[in-house]
């Protein structure tokens, strides 16, 4: 019968028909899923719809997901229930130095201000890794809703000779806050860091000296260098107005954090949040601490690494270090237009 004969030939073409449609949704799905730019809205932004787009995504994904690179989210949280509009820029503020100057601190402390949205890590963008390019930088960065200030602290920046031209490159209007300390104490710190991770190295004092018997100061030894603030500063006045740049005294920080936090809030042209109620000063560990840091309703220290005992220096060589010192301390004050009172 026609109807049995038939049957085979029928069933090939529903196949063939059936087939066709399903390579034709595959092709129209891939083709949406293409022009749509997927589905990670935030991890590039809008300027990259180009034809590279895809491309930049894939690269990105990749670096963000290497173990040393993750985007820090973990601020995400003071924003929460408004994050749909946030979107990740370039910082409008940056913690440019000084290494053991008390930055961890200061940054710390500028998170629990809601119009401030700082990345936790390092991105070191501007010293080590700017061959990556801005849009990894933007990638690192914190998502933040429009009025937030966008910002992160690499304390080496104030020491590197091409940060200050790359950074003016990104953006001439850029906030730029420093925080000093004594550079005589801010180089014993630098020398505890040092020595916590290689305990053999030599004494500081011999660190100090090309030759003790001339009592010779080794300015380039990278604890000394860094104190000669005025030496760095010059290079950053070369691109940047000093309206452009905030000193936090480190000292002070320790001492008044609230006071100094005022004059940092007023400078980032923020509202006046964070006070005296958001601090409590911790005996054990000779330090201000937060009553409640962000995200979190307990009392909060900053790690151990931060407040560390101090090697016991020989009076004689903490003489000659402020000798040393001294001319160059003078050059910083009238520079910043203000005296630290390091002796
Ligand atoms: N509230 C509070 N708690 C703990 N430590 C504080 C605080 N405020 C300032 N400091 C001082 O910060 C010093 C470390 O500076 P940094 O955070 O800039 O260090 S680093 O460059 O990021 O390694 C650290 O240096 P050391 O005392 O030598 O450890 C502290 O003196």
């Amino acid at each position: 019968m026609a109807t049995f004969s038939n049957a085979p030939l029928d069933l090939r073409r529903l196949l063939q028909k059936l087939v066709i449609m399903f390579s034709f949704s595959i092709i129209c799905v891939s083709i949406l899923y293409f022009l749509l730019g997927c589905c990670e809205p935030d991890l590039v932004d809008s300027s990259q719809n180009s034809p590279l787009g895809w491309y930049n995504k894939t690269v990105l994904r990749e670096i963000l997901t290497a173990p040393d690179y993750v985007a820090d989210d973990s601020v995400d949280g003071n924003s929460s229930g408004k994050d749909w509009t946030a979107s990740r820029r370039l910082p409008d503020a940056l913690i440019i130095g000084v290494k053991k100057g008390g930055t961890r601190a200061l940054l710390e402390f500028l998170r629990l201000h809601p119009d401030v949205r700082a990345l936790g890590s390092e991105p070191h963008f501007f010293d080590r890794h700017y061959m990556r390019g801005l849009g990894w930088y933007r990638s690192m960065m914190p998502k933040a809703l429009n009025g937030q200030i966008v910002m992160e602290k690499t304390p080496r920046y104030f020491v590197s000779p091409e940060t200050p031209g790359r950074i003016h490159a990104m953006s001439r209007d850029i906030k730029l806050i420093v925080v000093v300390r004594d550079p005589i104490t801010r180089a014993i710190s630098d020398y505890t860091q040092i020595i916590s991770k290689t305990p053999d190295i030599p004494s500081f004092a011999s660190l100090t000296f090309k030759n003790r018997s001339t009592g010779q100061i080794d300015s380039l030894w990278s604890p000394l260098y860094i104190g000669l603030y005025a030496r760095h500063l010059e290079r950053w006045l070369a691109y940047f107005p000093l309206s452009q740049i905030h000193f936090v005294h480190g000292e002070r920080l320790i001492s008044d954090p609230a006071g100094e936090l005022g004059r940092v809030q007023d400078f980032l042209g923020l509202q006046r949040i964070i006070t005296d109620k958001h601090f409590y000063f911790n005996k054990t560990k000779g330090f201000p601490c937060l009553k409640k840091p962000e995200g979190s309703s307990k009392p909060h220290c900053l790690g151990k690494t931060k407040g560390r005992t101090h090697p016991k220096i020989d009076p004689e060589v903490i003489q000659k270090l402020r000798e040393f010192y001294q001319p160059h301390n003078l050059k910083f004050y009238q520079m910043a237009g203000m005296d630290f009172g390091w002796q």
